[in-house]
């Protein structure tokens, strides 16, 4: 499903690499924590799945795609197979709840019926029926992330990336958050997700890809977040 073979990735900007020969793999249904402290590439290593970023050396597989060397034309196509999910929610916040999730599909021209039909079902799926008509300021934070997660699944892709999906979140919020990704990972969606979050990492002894300095210095298969820390 996601496959780096060799991967640097270096800013012009940068002295030192963001990433440096970073191989992974991670199969089609995985549920992934990718953690390591502030600066360590993990940023980097998401925007090069959604060829945000080019690596500088190696090659990024994602799905059937040779997301590095690609033609740009098709990069929307790539996108729409990855749901992503980031910390700031980053919800419209002049649309109501249901045309936030409605918008992810419009503009990638689905029909009206569809939308019709698919935007309550996943709301339902993530706890929000009944709210579908509110606005982004009128919920929760653990809310708006739940509205992220329905527009980031809606189009049903084959992976979901979570960048710090729980950091602005209660520890008691948080852990509803991740029994909502643990169910979209059980409808077999591969999960990648970057964190900061020791207790979540812990609790949930998922697959663990520790990185430091750009490199990997962990792949564990049941990890938590620090061995002997
Ligand atoms: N656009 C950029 N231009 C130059 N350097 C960058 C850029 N983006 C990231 N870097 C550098 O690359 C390294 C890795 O950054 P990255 O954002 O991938 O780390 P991170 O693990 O996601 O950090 P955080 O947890 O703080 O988000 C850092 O040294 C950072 O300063």
């Amino acid at each position: 499903m996601i496959r780096l073979e060799q991967v640097s990735k270096n800013y012009k900007t940068s002295a030192r690499p963001a990433l440096a020969e970073v191989s992974v793999e991670i199969d089609k249904g995985e549920f992934v924590f990718l953690i390591g402290p502030s600066g360590s590439g993990k940023s980097t290593f998401l925007r090069l799945l959604l060829r945000e970023e080019v690596p500088t050396k190696g090659r990024v597989y994602v799905a059937n795609f040779d997301v590095a060397r690609m033609a740009r034309r098709r990069v929307p196509r790539l996108r729409q197979s990855i749901g992503c999910v980031f910390q700031d929610f980053r919800l419209l916040t002049n649309k109501t709840v249901a045309e936030n999730v409605a918008f992810a599909l419009e503009v990638i021209g689905k029909p009206k019926h569809t939308i019709k039909k698919v935007v309550p079902e996943v709301l339902e799926l993530v706890g929000l029926e009944g709210k579908a008509d509110r606005m982004p300021n009128e919920l929760s934070g653990g809310e708006q992330q739940r509205v992220a997660i329905a527009r980031a699944f809606v189009n049903r892709p084959l992976m979901l990336l979570a960048d710090e999906p729980t950091g602005n979140l209660d520890p008691d919020t948080s852990q509803d958050i991740m029994l909502l990704l643990e169910r979209i990972n059980r409808t077999g969606t591969t999960v990648l997700m970057a964190t900061h979050d020791h207790s979540i990492v812990d609790s949930m002894r998922r697959r663990v890809v520790e990185l430091s300095l750009g490199k990997v210095i962990r792949d564990d298969a049941r990890g938590v977040y620090g061995v002997g820390r």
